[in-house]
């Protein structure tokens, strides 16, 4: 399967209320790949909506990735994304078998996507590249550097942060494959408006 297209990234306080409905509008529209991100601590939690998340994407026919916990994405057979504080990606990987996508935050840190690579990434991940409101602080990426990367890593690229319809096109001229997205897909005011996002967003990486 080629990763390439929409990577949407849910947020439990922003779909509160409303979080299976936006997430299946979404997929709905075609996404890539659907991280489950929840930040809040509580494993059980975690498990029932990850499952419930699961059961959807295998009728649409995506694949699930668990934020930062391992052992979660071994429970129901999906694949896991690892920032650099979040365990050990050769431990990832043995524990996942080969076929799971196991993804990396390299920040804008070339030699982080090396080491990534070295450790049995499937995708590598930058960013943030503008303001987001769903990480604030997360530290800054360049498109200089997401183009560098396009030439040093044979490997799909992941960006992120504060991508909008309105800034993702240079992304994608610059070598990103997957446009990972939480407030730009999913702060919109109605489901209709979210699926309308999704096709845009994978409008984007169409041949002019
Ligand atoms: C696709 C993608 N890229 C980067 C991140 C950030 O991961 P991390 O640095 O571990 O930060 P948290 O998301 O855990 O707050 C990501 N989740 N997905
Ligand atoms: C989870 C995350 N990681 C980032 C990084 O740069 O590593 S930016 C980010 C937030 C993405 O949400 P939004 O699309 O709302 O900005
Ligand atoms: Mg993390």
């Amino acid at each position: 399967m080629r990763l390439r297209g929409l990577y949407a990234v849910t947020d439990s306080q922003l779909l509160a209320g409303k979080f299976l409905s936006y997430v299946e509008a979404a997929l709905d529209g075609g996404v890539t790949l659907l991280q489950y991100r929840d930040k809040s601590g509580d494993e059980t939690r975690r498990l029932r909506e990850a499952s419930a998340l699961l059961k959807l994407c295998e009728r649409y026919k995506t694949r699930l990735i668990i934020n930062d916990d391992a052992e979660v994405a071994a429970r129901l057979g999906v694949g896991v994304h690892l920032g650099q504080t979040d365990g050990s990606l050769p431990d990832a990987r043995a524990l996942l078998g080969h076929k799971a996508i196991v993804g990396a935050t390299c920040h804008a840190q070339l030699e982080l996507a090396d080491k990534a690579k070295a450790d049995g990434a499937t995708y590598v991940a930058f960013g943030r590249f503008f303001n987001s409101q769903t990480k604030p602080g997360a530290p800054t990426c360049s498109l200089d550097l997401l183009s560098q990367a396009r030439k040093r890593i044979n490997l799909p690229i992941a960006v992120i942060g504060g991508i909008t319809l309105d800034n993702a096109a240079p992304l994608v001229a610059h070598g990103a494959d997957l446009l990972a997205v939480v407030h730009g897909l999913f702060g919109a005011e109605t489901t209709q408006e979210v699926t309308r996002r999704a096709r845009a967003f994978n409008d984007l990486f169409k041949p002019a």
